[in-house]
Parts: C-alpha cells; sequence; structure tokens
C-alpha cells in the first residue's frame, strides 16, 4: 500500500471514501463536496452530537488496533443518539493523523468503523484529515433522527418513578486497567471486560424500546453511574435512592478486583465507558415493560425521591451515602 506521503490528503480521503453510504435514500451528495446534501424526514426531530477522541486520554494504541479504534470512535457517537430515543443517521469524520501514522493504520480505522455503520445503518458524509505535530485526534460528529413522541431528555424524571440501567456494568473501568497491567492474556475471564473497553455496543435499538415504553428521562453512561445518576437528577430537580447491591455487574468482574486490588463497585460508579442506558419510568409502565421479552437486561438500581434528599447510595453494610458526582473528569 502507498504510504501517506505517496498518497497525499486527496488520495487517502479517496480510499477513505469507499463504502461508506448505507441509506442512499436519505444522502443527496456525500463525501466530495464542499457539505454533504442530506435528505431530512419530515415529521421528524434533528439530533446532532460530537464525542472527540485524544490519543493516550481516551485510548493508547499500546492497547488497541486501529479496528477497535474506529468502531469505538462511531460506537460512542452512536450511544448518544441511542440515550435520547433517536436513530442515527450521518457521521462527519474528523482525523489529525501524525505524519508517521501507516497507510494501513487508517484503512483499518475506517473499516472497523464502516462495520459499525453498516451494523446500525449510518452514512459516512463527510470529514476533514489533517496532519497532527503530536497524537492522534478523532472527531466524530452524528445526526440521528426522532418522532418527537419518542424524545427522551435527561430533565423528565419525576418523583416515585423508578431508576433502571440496561446490560451490567463497570465492566469498561475494569477491562481498561487489565489492558493497562499487560498481563490479561493469562486471565480468562478479561475477556468480557476488555471487549467491553474497547469495543462497547451503542444501545440503540433498547434506547429505542425504552423511549416507546415511555421512560421520563435517560442517558448513555459514559462517565460512570455516579456521575449519570446526578445529571439526571439534576436536570430533572430530583434526588435518586440508589442501592448498591442492585447494581448489575458482570461475574469476571469480581475475580478483576481482586487481581486489581480494587473494589469491583467503585467500576460500576466511577470508572465510565459502559455505554449503557440509564433511565427512570413510572412503576407501572415498568412493570409492562418488564413483562415483555425485549431480549436485554434491564435492571431496577433504585427510585426518584425528591431534591431535598439528594442523590444517595444505600451500601450493602446497611449505611447510606451521598453519591457525589465523581466519574471521569477530564479537568480534575
Ligand atoms: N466545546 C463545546 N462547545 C459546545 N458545547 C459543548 C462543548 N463541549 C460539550 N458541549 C455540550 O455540553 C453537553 C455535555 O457534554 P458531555 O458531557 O460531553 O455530554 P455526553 O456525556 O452526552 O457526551 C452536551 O450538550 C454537549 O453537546
Ligand atoms: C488510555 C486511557 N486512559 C483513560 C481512559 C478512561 N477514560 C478516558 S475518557 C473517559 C470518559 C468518557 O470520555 P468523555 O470524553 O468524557 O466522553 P463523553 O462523556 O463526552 O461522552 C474515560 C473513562 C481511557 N479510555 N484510556
Ligand atoms: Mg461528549
Ligand atoms: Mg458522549
Ligand atoms: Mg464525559
Amino acid at each position: 500500500m502507498l504510504d501517506l506521503k505517496q498518497l497525499g490528503e486527496f488520495g487517502l480521503i479517496q480510499l477513505i471514501s469507499e463504502n461508506t453510504i448505507q441509506d442512499p435514500g436519505s444522502v443527496v451528495a456525500g463525501i466530495g463536496d464542499d457539505a454533504a446534501v442530506l435528505l431530512p424526514a419530515p415529521g421528524k426531530l434533528q439530533l446532532l452530537t460530537a464525542d472527540m477522541l485524544v490519543e493516550n486520554v481516551h485510548f493508547t494504541l499500546a492497547t488497541t488496533s486501529a479496528w477497535q479504534l474506529g468502531y469505538k470512535s462511531m460506537a460512542v457517537n452512536l450511544s448518544d443518539i441511542a440515550a435520547m430515543g433517536g436513530i442515527p443517521k450521518h457521521a462527519v469524520v474528523s482525523i489529525a493523523l501524525p505524519r508517521e501514522t501507516e497507510t494501513e493504520f487508517v484503512v483499518a480505522f475506517y473499516q472497523g468503523m464502516k462495520e459499525i455503520c453498516r451494523e446500525f445503518a449510518v452514512n459516512i458524509v463527510g470529514g476533514d484529515t489533517v496532519s497532527s505535530p503530536q497524537g492522534l485526534i478523532i472527531n466524530v460528529t452524528v445526526s440521528g433522527e426522532v418522532e418527537p413522541a419518542n424524545l427522551i431528555r435527561r430533565s423528565g424524571a419525576q418523583v416515585g418513578d423508578l431508576v433502571a440501567v440496561t446490560g451490567a456494568l463497570g465492566s469498561s473501568g475494569a477491562g481498561l486497567d487489565l489492558l493497562l497491567r499487560g498481563d490479561w492474556e493469562k486471565h480468562k475471564f478479561a475477556w468480557p471486560l476488555i471487549t467491553a473497553h474497547l469495543t462497547p455496543r451503542p444501545q440503540v435499538r433498547t434506547g429505542r424500546l425504552l423511549a416507546m415504553h415511555g421512560v421520563t428521562s435517560m442517558d448513555d453512561i459514559s462517565d460512570g453511574l455516579a456521575s449519570e445518576a446526578n445529571e439526571i437528577a439534576d436536570a430533572s430537580k430530583v434526588g435518586m435512592r440508589l442501592t448498591a447491591g442492585k447494581i448489575p455487574v458482570l461475574p469476571e468482574i469480581g475475580q478483576a478486583g481482586e487481581l486489581l486490588q480494587k473494589d469491583y463497585l467503585d467500576y460500576a460508579l466511577y470508572g465510565g465507558e459502559d455505554y449503557e442506558l440509564i433511565f427512570t419510568i413510572n412503576p407501572d409502565k415498568y412493570g409492562k415493560l418488564a413483562a415483555e421479552d425485549l431480549g436485554v437486561r434491564l435492571t431496577v438500581i433504585g427510585e426518584v425521591v425528591t431534591a431535598a434528599q439528594g442523590v444517595t447510595l444505600l451500601k450493602e453494610d446497611g449505611r447510606s451515602m451521598i453519591l457525589e458526582p465523581k466519574g471521569y473528569n477530564h479537568f480534575r
């Protein structure tokens, strides 16, 4: 394969632009003009979100492949659309590449990205390619659409609602620690945790189902349960009473915690990057939701209380603590 110097910026863009359109009906012009031209669906609201990934902040090339990095960069953005009850539609992908980057790396990165785009019928309709003096930087912007009735915001939680989550929490944080430790290949229990960290699955289908079943608020878990629970509580002007013993985790996380000498619950509360959904819902509606076989794990972890009661966690020793919005924070 030609190297980046021989290919140049435009040769590289041409390579990237193959197989980028999954849903041609909504694209008038994709990669190749000054701006993409899109056909909005009548009667739907548009969603627009961006998340950026920076080398040695969000990933290290010592522990991720180019393919996995491409997959995850798109996944974290689709997760934000899922958290609104929406369907992701189009993506704009910008990359700043160190000069020594191999063409093969960029191609594999886009293969990972195109794989998840195929799965969720998302079009890559543009982007920007520049050089970086230090480190790889990726920014993905994704648009989505949602019917007004299915839009779910962080601000709708009501006192008396249940608080629930999808999937299992803490896997990604434990997976990251195992990756950074280096000897994870020796430990069979590491696999599901590492997979959760490197290639998280955005809960788009579940987000849609939850929206249609009348959840009152929803958020995706990028910074950890403690942080996202507080985000919903603040936006909705309510409090929450969560129970530590109810927080769903994979069985493997106990073994990881022992090896890493860390309380597994800390991963679930503060680890982040699980990209599961936290939501609130009226108890009767939850009853109906739980009675249907949705093919996903849903777990009630607490209830919505008044703002004056704050956001608290009932621990396994029977004591209650204030659940501070600690979690991943870029500047702390
Ligand atoms: N540099 C920025 N300029 C404008 N808006 C921003 C910027 N950074 C974050 N935001 C907005 O602030 C809100 C919170 O951001 P963030 O915590 O990154 O959300 P999320 O966890 O959903 O990705 C979002 O509405 C996001 O669009
Ligand atoms: C090398 C490395 N160190 C640390 C982390 C942990 N980490 C980095 S960013 C982040 C939180 C999520 O990223 P953010 O940019 O805050 O996403 P957003 O909340 O905007 O969706 C976490 C837990 C990591 N993934 N890789
Ligand atoms: Mg963000
Ligand atoms: Mg996000
Ligand atoms: Mg964050």
